[in-house]
């Protein structure tokens, strides 16, 4: 069935005329669509073929109208040219292609594509236009100068769906690509720049030769497939300084396959296969061009549906300009498939384009400044070193600081965990102090360096909580030290003395003042250091243990001072020694590290030689003895290897051991000798200097440490009379009901102290929102003793004495009983780790069979102290089950809840018998 074609009115033609090459810029326009018709093929002459087809004017292509037209009448179609069959290509490029080809020159995607059945002069047409259009792009591009261009080719065909590279037919299939901006890309097709006119056309040679080509019925050379010559052109103003300014646009000069009808092209096999794609790819684009005819463009266009529609998507409708020429025979036989072509062509008319310049816009200031930037990148990877060292520095910086923060960290975590356990301490010493009485549950923290120096934080010996005991023995401790720092003193000091007496350095004053001190340190240690036993008893420890220690360890500060002195004397008679000693060397031999040594030792104390002299028992080793020449004789003649040639011409004499020097060695001079033995005196001199300075150190040490145990001391003092005054107060309260009546007769008698702790307990009940049932039982409870110390008169149960009357005696008795129950019930009531865990706890004494009642006698009897009452309670609510439903849980009402029943059950826990017989009253 054949459609008839519509008429196209003239005011539809609407072409903008073009400024420059290929038009005005940006504009939307149709698609410049015209129709050929080639003269009839010899073979089509050769069997008679009528032309069915006139040609009025250039625009105008009418039917003849002739029998074998069955839609006769209606055949007149008007384009925007109608090229008849004697009609050149050249004509058919200038009138139908020729804008539209050179708008790719300024920037504007172009296409122009022969659409046309199988044999009816596509490739004729297309290979003349290429032909037209490369030579005229190239002219341009000649009369341009101003301008710089490019163009690249590319080609591709589009075979049975399959889209390959006309350039590289080995890569196969290539893959279609959606991009955002570009729209669809071929994916990796071969580009190649062109160098001239020569290469341009040796190239589409090339594509020529690699496209499918068949012989059909119709066509002896029938491209079988959908052929796209791509040529990319770019171009910018070479005098542009500032700005470079590209246009980029590619020209697709696209040969399609044609249609045919399988029965007229008389394809089988392969050729069908190829007609059936071809036509079927054709019907898309003639679907595509009829939507967008329609000017519904938002709606669906399926573009997708074949290969060449996606290819050629912004050439049809889209921002490209277009150009359609349709071919057709003239022949009478292929009426249908031309009038096909021009119902094709028809709506091709319809389809307007937005055709938009592309520009690339490049600033040169921009380029320039990013090509500096660039620059500078490379010189610095260049450099590596230049910035890894920038990095390191950088990178170490990061490290101290992250050192600083975690030292700071462990500080503050340090001061927080000593904060939290000097609270949970100041905690339970208060706790503890609230309510005994026994100075053997003083606690004290105490804290003092007993090794180091105390001001050492990363020495300090922390004895978080000591017993008075403990104090005591630190107390002995520090006595013990100073008895050795006195012996020590000693030790140097005689020392010091034999070494005076027997080289006779310095003075006879010196040497007696000296053995003088030595003397008097040795009276000292006589009289007041009397050797100790050193064991302290904790359980003697008490505070007027305390009293006594500090006593005596004031007693001794008398001698810590005296000590203090002796020693400064000693250290000032060596200064002395030593400055004759330098004195006498200057006039004979003294060495130049002794003098060296002396320098550094008047400079203070901070660089004595503390190291060396660290241990007191190796002092004696340390010291080098002339009267000792075995040990002096080997050190000496290392020196000796070590001493130049110079000094040893040039030592001083010294008589006093030259004698000895000669019996050692006959080698060895007399002068060399006394230069030994004068520089281990000195050598010695100094050590006993760098020793005495120790100890005066060591001592100021040990009255630190005697101060800061005097100062613990005095506030374990202070808290036990605090403590001890709290506990009077305490007794004389629970007395104040008896004792204080009969004293001024002022305060409350009992049964008025009873009846007002009675409203306080019920105010708290009522606070608490207690049970009312235990408020009653309680209640009741209270009213029960208070009938019984009606009948004691007024006398408070506290004070009933050895000898109660007999109600009480009953509750006593009860209560025995009830103890004997609960012990009962500590087998069954706990394992055998916790029943050991209670013994030792309670101080239940290892042996016995009696052991679970000694256990529960020992609960409940210290009232005043919470601690006592809180774990005695533990105990007991763990033995009448109180806990055993809690698991971990809060206590609930239920653990509570009492039976208003007689006990038969548990008869011998008389304490609860007796309440429930009062509620029987
Ligand atoms: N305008 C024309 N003037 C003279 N000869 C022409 C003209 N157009 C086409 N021909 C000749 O017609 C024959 C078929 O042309 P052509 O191969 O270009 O057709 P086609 O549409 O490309 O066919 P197919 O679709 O099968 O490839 C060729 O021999 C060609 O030389």
């Amino acid at each position: 069935m054949t459609i008839s074609a519509p008429e196209t009115p003239s005011t539809k033609i609407r072409r903008t005329p073009a400024s420059t090459p290929g038009g005005s810029k940006v504009q939307e326009e149709n698609i410049l669509v015209t129709v050929r018709m080639r003269p009839l093929s010899s073979k089509e002459l050769a069997s008679y073929e009528l032309v069915a087809w006139d040609i009025p004017d250039e625009h105008t292509i009418v039917s003849k109208n002739l029998a074998h037209d069955r839609n006769a009448g209606s055949g007149s179609y008007m384009f925007d040219k109608v090229f008849g069959p004697t009609c050149s290509t050249s004509k058919v490029y200038e009138a139908g292609a020729r804008d539209v080809a050179l708008s790719a020159l300024s920037g504007i995607n172009a296409t122009i594509f022969a659409y046309g059945q199988t044999s009816s002069g596509k490739t004729f047409t297309m290979r003349g236009i290429t032909e037209y259009a490369v030579k005229e792009i190239y002219e341009h591009i000649n009369n341009t100068q101003q301008r710089e261009f490019s163009i690249k080719f590319s080609a591709m065909e589009i075979y049975n769906e399959t889209v390959i590279d006309l350039l590289n037919k080995d890569s196969g299939s290539l893959r279609l690509l959606d991009d955002h901006e570009r729209g669809t890309v071929v994916d990796k097709l071969t580009e190649e720049t062109i160098s001239n006119p020569q290469h341009l056309k040796h190239l589409i040679g090339v594509c020529e030769a690699q496209r499918q080509v068949g012989e059909t019925a119709l066509n002896d050379k029938s491209s079988r497939s959908h052929q796209i010559i791509r040529l990319t052109i770019e171009s910018s103003l070479r005098d542009d300084k500032e700005c470079i300014k590209s246009f980029l646009a590619s020209l697709n000069l696209v040969d399609l396959a044609g249609s045919e009808r399988a029965a007229q092209a008389n394809t089988v096999g392969m050729r069908l296969k190829e007609g059936s794609h071809i036509n079927k790819s054709l019907l898309t684009l003639t679907t595509v061009i009829r939507k967008l005819s329609s000017g519904n463009k938002s709606g669906h266009i399926p573009y997708r549906n074949s290969k060449l529609t996606r290819i050629l998507q912004t050439s049809l409708g889209g921002n490209a300009r277009t150009a359609i020429i349709c071919t057709m025979s003239p022949a009478l036989v292929h009426m249908e498939q031309s009038r096909n072509t021009l119902l094709f062509a028809t709506n091709a008319k319809e389809v307007r384009n937005n055709a938009q310049v592309n520009m690339i816009i490049e600033k040169k200031v921009m380029v320039k400044h990013l090509q500096q930037e660039v620059a500078r990148l490379e010189a610095e990877l260049r450099s590596p070193d230049l910035s890894s060292t920038s990095l390191r520095h950088l990178l170490r910086e990061k490290d101290l600081k992250i050192e600083q923060m975690e030292r700071e960290i462990n500080e503050l975590k340090l001061q927080r965990d000593q904060a939290q356990s000097q609270l949970k301490e100041t905690k339970e010493a208060s706790e503890n102090r609230g309510h005994s009485s026994s100075s053997s549950q003083i606690v004290k923290r105490l804290s003092f360096n007993a090794e180091n120096d105390p001001r050492n934080n990363n020495k300090t010996w922390r004895k978080s909580s000591t017993s008075t005991g403990i104090l005591v023995t630190e107390i002995r401790k520090l006595e013990m030290r100073q008895k050795q720092l006195g012996d020590e003193a000693n030790r140097a000091l005689d020392l010091l003395h034999k070494e005076v007496t027997s080289q006779k350095l310095g003075t006879q004053d010196t040497a007696e003042t000296i053995a003088k001190m030595l003397s008097e340190i040795k009276a000292i240690h006589a009289t007041s250091l009397a050797p100790e036993e050193f064991q302290v008893k904790e359980k003697r420890s008490s505070s007027s243990t305390l009293r006594e220690e500090i006593a005596r360890l004031n007693s001794h500060e008398r001698d810590i001072t005296m000590l203090e002195e002796k020693l400064e004397n000693v250290q000032r008679s060596i200064d002395k020694l030593l400055t004759a000693a330098a004195g006498e060397g200057d006039k004979t031999t003294t060495t130049p590290d002794f003098k060296s040594s002396l320098k550094k030792k008047k400079g203070g104390g901070g660089g004595l030689p503390f190291a060396a002299l660290s241990n007191a028992a190796n002092v004696p080793n340390i010291l080098r003895s002339p009267c000792s020449p075995k040990s002096s004789c080997k050190l000496s003649e290392n020196e000796i290897e070590n001493r130049s040639p110079a000094n040893d011409n040039n030592s001083s004499t010294n008589n006093n051991n030259g004698s000895n020097g000669e019996k050692r060695s006959s080698s060895m001079s007399v002068k060399k000798m006394q230069k030994m033995f004068k520089k281990a005196t000195e050598d010695n001199i100094q050590s006993i200097k760098s020793y005495v300075t120790e100890l005066k150190e060591r001592v100021a040490k040990l009255q630190y440490q005697k101060q800061l145990l005097v100062c613990q001391v005095l506030e374990l003092e202070e808290e036990a009379s605090t403590e001890e005054e709290a506990s009077t107060e305490c007794r004389r309260r629970r007395r104040c009901g008896d004792d204080d009546v009969e004293n001024d007769g002022n305060h409350s008698p009992w049964p008025e102290v009873f009846e007002e702790q009675r409203k306080e307990i019920i105010m708290l009940w009522h606070l608490c929102h207690v049970s009312i049932i235990h408020r009653t039982q309680f209640y009741l409870l209270l009213k029960w003793l208070e009938q019984h110390l009606d009948e004691l008169g007024n006398a408070s149960p506290a004070l009933l004495g050895d000898d109660p009357p007999g109600s009480v005696t009953s509750s006593i008795k009860a209560l025995k009983q009830e103890r004997e129950y609960l012990a009962k019930r500590v087998s069954s009531k706990l394992t055998a780790d916790e029943r050991e865990a209670l013994y030792a706890k309670w101080e239940v004494p290892p042996e016995g069979k009696q052991r679970r009642l000694h256990l529960v006698n020992r609960l409940w009897t210290d009232p005043l102290n919470m601690a006592h009452v809180r774990e005695s309670a533990q105990v007991v609510a763990k033995l009448v089950g109180f806990c055993e439903s809690s698991g971990g849980q809060p206590l609930s009402r239920e653990m509570f809840e009492l039976s208003f029943v007689p006990l038969s059950d548990k008869k011998t826990w008389m304490g609860w018998n007796l309440i429930s017989n009062l509620l029987h009253l």
